[in-house]
């Protein structure tokens, strides 16, 4: 089948219309469960509204009076149905909420005692009205969620028992015809469920992706944090891949936030952070890993092309002299490398790291050290185990 691009265009266009007119009200809302529930809300107008019309088109061309008048009693709540948009467009959720069952449930009840009986199988969807509730409503209405179970089991229950005659005319519809309504009347309530769930799982998932990226990124620079960081470090350890460790700690950074505030200082530390990210090659990855310090992981063909980097990013930082707001500020590190082979643990190559580190401190700051480097015979990347 051939798409054209006219169709594709208005289906995006249809697709659009429909997200903004589901997102009516979504101004109101505080957090993702209020978004979604708000949603859910809304497409549920548009389902009922869609159910209504196709039946009484169906009901139409039928051309039976009893169905056609069922259609008919139905009309008032079609028209009714927008009072839930309205509510909430002006941020009253609850209500709309409770606006959308009470027309539903009394919509079916006087298409199913007016006209239909039980013979469509219209009291299924008390079934549906019954459970959704749970997940429209705020916890805290858990008393009108009951109340909705209760009074749509009992509906239930009632015309499943006792039954409701249908309009005399209804008889003389074809049994294979009442069996198709039958079938589309639960298949839409399926449809609805359907629906319901999809939307919940999208913001469920939406909701964790979240939740990870506030766990894992350091609110300041966005980084990866701590926990993150080492996280991939570990999982790289795993993969057996050399590569080698940066730990950057900037150099009398208490003399930065003392003489320019604190404000200035975490500019810098923004601005250290937008470095590390401009010297990202490939597969390399970095992170905050305490107040002033950051590392990296970067992944070099050669040794030495792990040095020129490192090198090069200090030279980079100490020679940028960044206006943080206060004029140029005087940044400069000190980086320790620490070359790895795998297979080496997590420990050794953080204190190696670290040691590297600690001489960079100790002989000046602003320059790099390797870790290893005493040993003259054994290269660094080979002296990690
Ligand atoms: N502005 C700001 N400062 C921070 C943050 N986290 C830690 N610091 C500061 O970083 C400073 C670290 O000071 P020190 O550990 O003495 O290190 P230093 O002054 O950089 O000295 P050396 O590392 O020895 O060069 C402390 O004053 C902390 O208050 C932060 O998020 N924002």
């Amino acid at each position: 089948m051939i798409i054209k691009p006219s169709s594709v265009n208005s289906m995006a266009f249809w697709g659009k219309r429909l997200l903004s007119y589901a997102k009516t009200g979504i101004e109101h809302c505080h957090g993702k469960t209020q978004e979604r529930r708000l949603i859910q809300t809304n497409i549920s107008v548009f389902i009922a509204v869609i159910t209504i019309l196709v039946f009484n088109l169906a009901f139409v061309l039928l051309g039976n009076p009893g169905l056609m008048y069922s259609g008919l009693v139905q009309l008032p709540f079609l028209l009714l149905l927008p009072l839930v948009l309205w509510f909430n467009r002006k941020g009253r959720r609850h209500e709309a909420t409770l606006t959308l069952f009470l027309l539903v449930m009394l919509d079916a009840v006087s298409a199913l005692m007016l006209a239909q009986g039980v013979t469509l199988g219209l009291q299924y969807y008390f079934l549906m009205f019954a459970v959704l509730p749970a997940s429209y409503l705020d916890a805290k209405h858990w008393p009108t969620t009951l109340l909705l179970f209760l009074s749509n089991i009992l509906l239930f229950g009632y015309f499943e028992v006792y039954g409701w005659q249908a309009h005399p005319s209804i008889a003389e519809v074809p049994t294979f015809t009442i069996t198709l309504l039958r079938i589309i009347m639960v298949g839409s309530c399926a449809t609805t469920v359907l629906v319901v769930i999809l939307i919940s799982e999208y913001y469920a998932a939406q909701n964790e992706q979240e939740l990870q990226y506030l766990a894992d990124t350091d609110s300041l620079t966005g980084l990866p944090n701590r926990r993150a960081f080492m996280g991939r470090l570990e999982r790289t350890i795993k993969d057996r891949r050399s590569f080698s460790l940066l730990i950057i700690d900037v150099d009398h950074f208490k003399q930065i936030n003392d003489t320019t505030g604190h404000q200035t200082g975490d500019a810098a530390l923004q601005f250290l952070a937008n470095q590390l990210n401009a010297c990202i090659q490939g597969e390399d990855f970095a992170g905050r890993i305490g107040g002033e310090e950051f590392a990296m992981v970067q992944f070099c063909a050669s040794p030495l092309e792990h040095l020129v980097r490192a090198e090069s990013l200090r030279k980079t930082i100490a020679s940028a002299h960044p206006d943080l707001g206060v004029g140029p500020v005087y940044l400069t590190v000190s980086i320790g490398v620490c070359m790895a082979t795998p297979p080496v643990s997590l420990i050794t190559l953080m204190a190696m790291a670290d040691n590297a580190l600690y001489e960079a401190k100790r002989s000046g700051r602003n320059c790099v050290q390797v870790a290893a480097a005493k040993s003259e015979s054994v290269p660094p990347w080979q002296a990690v185990t």
